[in-house]
């Protein structure tokens, strides 16, 4: 019988890669590692500097196809008095999962993402996150994140883990809101980040 973290065939995780997976290629041109990548979107919920109530996810690319992140929980990311939303959280881990195809020079989207809640992550503390590609497979990328409080060694606070589907930039042009798209399209620096991912390997 499959479920929800199953796959309809051979009752594999869903999360697992296939057998076929390779192991991920970090892009030539990739940023070096300590490099900070900077928003993708301006408006980006996760990383974006015009987006007053966003995270303001500062990441930057690790070794091979891996980055760091570092998110500050602000009050307007409560869920219960004094502490982070869980969806914020899993917005803190899928930003920080996303960016691993920077690194790849692959545009992709989250198919999937399962998260793990170990500690309550108090407002004012900082999450410090990585992430690592663990596998690809045709379109798709699979990857784990984790996210420490008191630290970057301290203890585990949340973890992922994630399925990327790869997709073109016609995905945004066809689906999104026509006004945002036209004004992202006007925007020179936006243009600037979809040229280098339109430059593939
Ligand atoms: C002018 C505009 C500029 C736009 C900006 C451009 C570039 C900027 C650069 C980067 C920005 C990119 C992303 C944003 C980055 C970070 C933010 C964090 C990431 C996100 O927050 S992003 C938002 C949330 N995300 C979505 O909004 C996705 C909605 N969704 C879909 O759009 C489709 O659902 C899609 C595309 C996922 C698949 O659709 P599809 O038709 O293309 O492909 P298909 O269904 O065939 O799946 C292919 C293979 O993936 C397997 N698969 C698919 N889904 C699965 C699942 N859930 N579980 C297990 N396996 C799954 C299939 O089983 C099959 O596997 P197999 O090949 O083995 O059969």
């Amino acid at each position: 019988m499959s479920s929800a973290t199953t796959s309809a065939s051979g009752g594999r995780p869903v999360l697992a890669p296939p057998p076929d997976a390779t192991e991920p290629v970090r892009h030539p041109d990739a940023p070096a590692p300590g490099t900070p990548l900077g928003p993708h979107y301006d408006q980006c919920f996760g990383c974006g500097d015009d987006q007053p109530y966003g995270l303001h996810l500062a990441v930057r690319a690790g070794e091979g196809v891996g980055v760091t992140a570092e998110f500050t929980v602000r009050p307007a990311h409560q869920g219960a008095p004094g502490l982070a939303h869980g969806g914020v959280l899993a917005s803190a881990l899928d930003e920080t999962l996303g960016s691993l195809n920077w690194l790849r020079r692959v545009i992709a989207v989250t198919g999937r993402l399962e998260s793990d809640f170990l500690r309550p992550v108090p407002v004012g503390a900082t999450l410090h996150l990585s992430a690592r590609c663990t596998a690809v497979a045709g379109r798709k990328m699979y990857a784990s994140a984790e996210g420490r409080i008191g630290g970057p060694q301290g203890p585990v606070a949340v973890r992922a883990q994630a399925l990327f589907v790869e997709v073109g930039v016609s995905h945004f042009t066809s689906n999104g809101r026509p006004e945002e798209i036209r004004a992202a399209m006007s925007d020179p620096d936006q243009v600037k980040v979809v040229r280098a991912f339109e430059v593939g390997p």
